[in-house]
């Protein structure tokens, strides 16, 4: 199959690099020239995912337009706050005699103006074409190590399609499972990293595991009825999108999202933290955006809401953990 990754961050790259392995052609288009440039001639991408070299195989290009000819499944891989620029790049460049078949998304977050999930992003852009997203627990060095991990492609489209894809996606390193929930599963890694950033705050304030795990616990209780309330279907929260990617990233001593919380569990400020950032955390401004629904709609979502006090309104994280441990009490 012919697959196009625009967008060359590490998940991209990664991306990139397990589908030229599984034999697939595939075109990297970094946003800038120069990084197109500096992938082509190292073969390494020296930013975001350095140690793994590109596979022979994976051609790097910067016009979209050739690119998007031949192009069957094109995985949009930048941060969720650009999406929308990324698609109308891919929309402009899109001409008549195209290929194309399906648009996922790889990004975890939701758009902050408008508060719409990754595919509603698409969709609102190139509205002629299916739409979803790849999400899961995968972090990028591994995938691109061909350590194994599975996955979820939701997406509104026809169920061959979802079936053709999942079997060229598919190896014994990566183990990829459909699913129609597309609500469900991009609510599921948007906001696992707000929750990251909680389970990494613990770990600033050197609290315990027993914290980390009512911490989890409860914040699986509150993806289910967040996205339960938003019109996601609750037992997608349970799968790979929801529970496996919550679980990878408070775990995981990589996560972007965790690292970030625990820096503020240990004092820094956030400000500091988001003006020397190179990564995105997209749990940042996703935070907003889950905090103005949950908002609008009078959802109750009190881990989140402190998580957005502490991140926007200067709140103490110590004093928002007593807060929540505080609460007036309650059955499970
Ligand atoms: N890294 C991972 O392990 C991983 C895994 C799964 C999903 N994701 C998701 O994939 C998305 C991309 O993450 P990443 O890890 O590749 O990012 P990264 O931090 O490694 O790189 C950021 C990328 O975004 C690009 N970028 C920054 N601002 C941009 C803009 N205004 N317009 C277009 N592009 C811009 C940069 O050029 C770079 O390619 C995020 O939503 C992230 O949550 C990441
Ligand atoms: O490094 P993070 O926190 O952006 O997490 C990356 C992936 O979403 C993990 O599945």
């Amino acid at each position: 199959m012919n697959f196009a990754v625009i967008g060359a961050g590490a998940w991209g790259t990664a991306m990139a690099i397990h589908l030229s392995n599984m034999g697939h052609t595939v075109t990297l288009v970094p946003r800038r020239f120069e990084q197109a440039l500096a992938l082509s001639s190292s073969r390494e991408n020296v930013d975001y995912l350095p140690g793994v070299p590109l596979p022979p195989s994976l051609q790097v290009g910067h016009e979209l337009v050739p690119v998007l000819m031949e192009a069957e499944v094109v995985l949009l891989a930048c941060p969720a706050q650009a999406l929308r620029a990324t698609a109308t790049k891919v929309r402009e460049a899109l001409g008549l005699a195209t290929a194309l078949k399906l648009v996922l998304s790889l990004a975890k977050g939701l758009e902050v103006d408008t508060h719409l999930r990754p595919a509603e992003v698409i969709r609102a852009v190139l509205p002629d074409y299916p739409a979803g997203s790849l999400t899961g627990p995968t972090n990028a060095e591994e995938v691109a190590r061909g350590l194994p991990a599975a996955m979820v492609l939701a997406a509104d489209a026809p169920q061959a399609l979802l079936e053709s894809v999942q079997t060229e996606i598919s190896g014994a390193s990566l183990r990829v499972y459909t699913s129609t929930d597309v609500a469900g599963a991009e609510f599921g890694g948007c906001l696992k990293n707000i929750y990251a950033i909680a389970a990494g705050i613990c770990d600033g304030l050197k609290l315990g595991d027993n914290t980390r795990a009512a911490m989890l616990t409860r914040a699986l209780a509150e993806m289910v009825r967040v996205g339960q309330a938003l019109g996601a279907q609750a037992e997608t929260f349970y799968g790979l999108s929801g529970f496996g990617d919550l679980v990878a990233t408070c775990h995981g001593g990589w996560s972007r999202n965790r690292q970030f919380g625990e820096q503020i569990g240990a004092g820094a400020k956030v400000v500091d933290l988001m003006a020397h950032r190179k990564t995105v955390v997209e749990g940042y401004k996703t935070t907003a955006a889950f905090y103005g629904l949950c908002q609008d709609r009078g959802i109750e979502a009190p881990i989140l809401a402190e998580v957005y006090h502490t991140l926007y309104d200067g709140k103490v994280a110590a004093k928002a953990l007593r807060d929540l441990m505080l609460r007036e009490l309650k059955q499970e």
